[in-house]
């Protein structure tokens, strides 16, 4: 089970710019722009879940090295695979979110469901409670094909919708990243490679530069932050839609508000799936100490942040997200390890 906690952000540009506004938070300005350390307070401190970590074997099947999304920057040493948050403003991401959210007219949750001016704006037409079935949108119109694991799946009605929301090219998200290949995420060197646990156990992530930790005895949820989790987070019930319409759409998810006090009702509860060449994030790489032999230490944990990721990650839509912290110094050429299980 991963260790993980809740970390309270009062906004999607306290994570951009580093000015959180909580009141105990200690964050300080990397020249790359994410900031370094989270909230301490004890209220959020004190939110430790377990959670589980589920991954398909998945790397071997896909292959490597896929296209990436145009327009998207290269990933290859020193460019960035997710840039910090100038590679595409706020602003243009809410306007894209803006426009995202009129085409497709539906609502995905609480962050997703913005009201729809347009509907207000037509008196003429009657209210979508009075309508015959015939006449209301349907869902169905909404479609969407994406390339899966399993090869290409099309979605349809809210489904899709949810899928595109997540969408790595409309985060500004590369949708795939190279492997055994430097890239710069968040402002550090990493590479995906294969993993110190052997061939076939996958890829792993590791270090390209030294992290320092100072204290790591005390250094829980304040070591420095290394990258958000990129990738999607489905309320519980359309997770469920999604794998009906595709059953094979399932990675690995990590479900999350398990903590205690939290008061999410089941449906309501989210689940991440970390694929992560789906999302252009490398989280999901990340192998677990669970029955290493040697024992490996973790050198990391996920905490979840309340609060809209910081851009390109989704802050438009996303009500709250992932980071991967340091709880140990890494060392250049560490491969991190955190403490998950998986089935
Ligand atoms: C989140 S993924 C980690 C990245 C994975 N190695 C890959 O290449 O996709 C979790 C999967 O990695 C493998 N894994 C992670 N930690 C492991 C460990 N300690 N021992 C064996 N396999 C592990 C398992 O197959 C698990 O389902």
């Amino acid at each position: 089970m991963s260790s993980s906690s809740v970390v309270s952000t009062n906004d999607s540009s306290s994570s951009n710019d580093g000015t959180s506004a909580h009141t105990q938070a200690h964050v300080s300005h990397s020249p790359h722009g994410p900031p370094r350390q989270l909230c301490q307070c004890t209220k959020c401190v004190g939110q430790i879940s377990q959670k589980s970590y589920v991954c398909a074997q998945h790397i071997q099947r896909f292959g490597r090295h896929r296209g990436l999304t145009p327009g998207a920057s290269s990933s290859r040493v020193g460019s960035r695979i997710t840039p910090p948050p100038y590679v595409l403003s706020q602003g243009v991401l809410a306007a894209i979110g803006n426009a995202l959210s009129h085409a497709f007219a539906v609502g995905i949750g609480a962050s997703h469901e913005a009201s729809n001016p347009h509907h207000q704006a037509r008196p003429c037409l009657p209210s979508v409670r009075q309508r015959s079935k015939a006449q209301r949108p349907s869902e169905g119109h909404a479609r969407t094909i994406v390339e899966g694991r399993w090869g290409m799946c099309e979605f349809t009605g809210k489904c899709a919708n949810i899928i595109q929301s997540w969408n790595p090219a409309v985060l500004g998200l590369l949708d795939s990243l190279p492997y055994d290949e430097e890239v710069v995420v968040w402002g550090r060197q990493w590479i995906v490679k294969t993993s110190t646990l052997g061939e076939r156990h996958g890829y792993g992530v590791y270090a390209c530069e030294d992290i320092i930790v100072e204290d790591s005895t005390s250094c829980r949820r304040e070591g420095p932050t290394l990258f958000p989790y990129g990738g999607p987070i489905y309320k519980r019930r359309h997770w469920n839609m999604i794998l009906r319409q595709h059953p094979e759409w399932k990675t690995f998810a990590l479900e999350m508000d398990t903590f205690a006090g939290s008061t999410r009702r089941h449906s309501d509860v989210r689940v991440i799936d970390g694929d992560p060449i789906r999302s252009g994030n490398i989280a999901g790489f990340i192998n677990s100490t669970v029955g290493t032999r040697p024992k490996r230490k973790a050198n990391c944990e996920w905490v979840f942040v309340e609060g809209p990721p910081p851009a390109p990650y989704g802050e438009t839509y996303h009500e709250d997200h992932c980071m991967v912290l340091a709880t140990r110094t890494i060392r250049s050429g560490d491969e991190l390890f955190t403490h998950y299980e998986w089935n």
